[in-house]
């Protein structure tokens, strides 16, 4: 099993590096995310198929060339300063994820205006519920973050009320209530017709990351 400790890095990179690493690589991510719409919906004929697919193999090859091996991980700096461009969700290097940008209003509630593009229907022109749910656990998540209480995933529970349409969405979330290492939180996902998806969580803070708090709270 990965020892999921290890992959919290803190790299020591400084802040110009970072900056200067996301306007490399996110748009680089952002030309690959493009291009899952156009597998779906090209009409090239057979030649032109043949051309961009070779494009895209020279494209690979020097790609391949350097690169890390397993999983982003989560890496940070000694200013506190997190990365997870890997994220599913979120990621700044992850061409799957949307991606999600989550802001923060000074009452503790997070949110996020998104844009899912084709490559994320289930029914017919429709957001699958794997990816609603995707997006739900991520910014429920960053709420118990934000309201002092990261954690992982223990339950999700999603009411799909209505369809959700594709194109562009609205997700918020907010901490309900800290019991324990529990953090309960409630959201939902609205469309320009309004809310379709609602859903509750409870995100656990791993003994691990309690110990560390309680460590750290003790040298304070
Ligand atoms: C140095 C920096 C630190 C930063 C740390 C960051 C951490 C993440 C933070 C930020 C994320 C940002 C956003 C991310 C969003 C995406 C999140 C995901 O996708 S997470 C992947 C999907 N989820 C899993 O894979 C979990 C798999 N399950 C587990 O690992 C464990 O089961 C875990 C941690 C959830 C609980 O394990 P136990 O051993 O700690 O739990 P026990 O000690 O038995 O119980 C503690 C309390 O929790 C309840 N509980 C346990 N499991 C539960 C569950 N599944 N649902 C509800 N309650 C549960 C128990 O009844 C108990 O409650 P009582 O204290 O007695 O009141």
């Amino acid at each position: 099993m990965t020892d999921v400790v290890s992959l919290y890095v803190n790299d020591g990179l400084p802040e110009e590096e970072i900056a200067r690493q996301a306007a490399l690589y996110g748009p680089l991510a952002e030309d690959i995310r493009a291009l899952i719409p156009l597998g779906i919906s090209s009409r090239a004929d057979d030649d032109e198929i043949r051309r961009a697919r070779e494009h895209l193999a020279a494209a690979t090859e020097i790609l391949e060339r350097r690169r890390d091996s397993g999983p982003f991980g989560t890496r940070f700096n000694d200013a506190g300063h997190f990365r997870t461009w890997g994220n599913a969700a979120a990621g700044l290097r992850n061409a799957v994820a949307p991606p999600l940008e989550v802001h923060t209003d000074p009452d503790g509630r997070v949110w996020t205006d998104f844009h899912l593009h084709i490559g994320y229907e289930g029914p017919a022109g429709h957001t699958h519920g794997g990816v609603s749910a995707l997006v739900l656990d991520q910014v429920l998540g960053d709420a118990a973050r934000v309201g002092g209480s990261p954690g992982m995933t223990g339950t999700l529970t999603l009411r799909y009320r209505k369809p959700t349409p594709l194109g562009d969405l609205h997700a918020e979330a907010k901490l309900d209530r800290i019991e324990g290492r529990k953090a309960f939180v409630t959201g939902h996902i609205a469309g320009p017709d309004g809310i379709c998806v609602e859903a509750e969580g409870i995100f656990i803070a791993p003994q691990w990351i309690a110990d560390a708090r309680a460590k750290f709270e003790a040298q304070d």
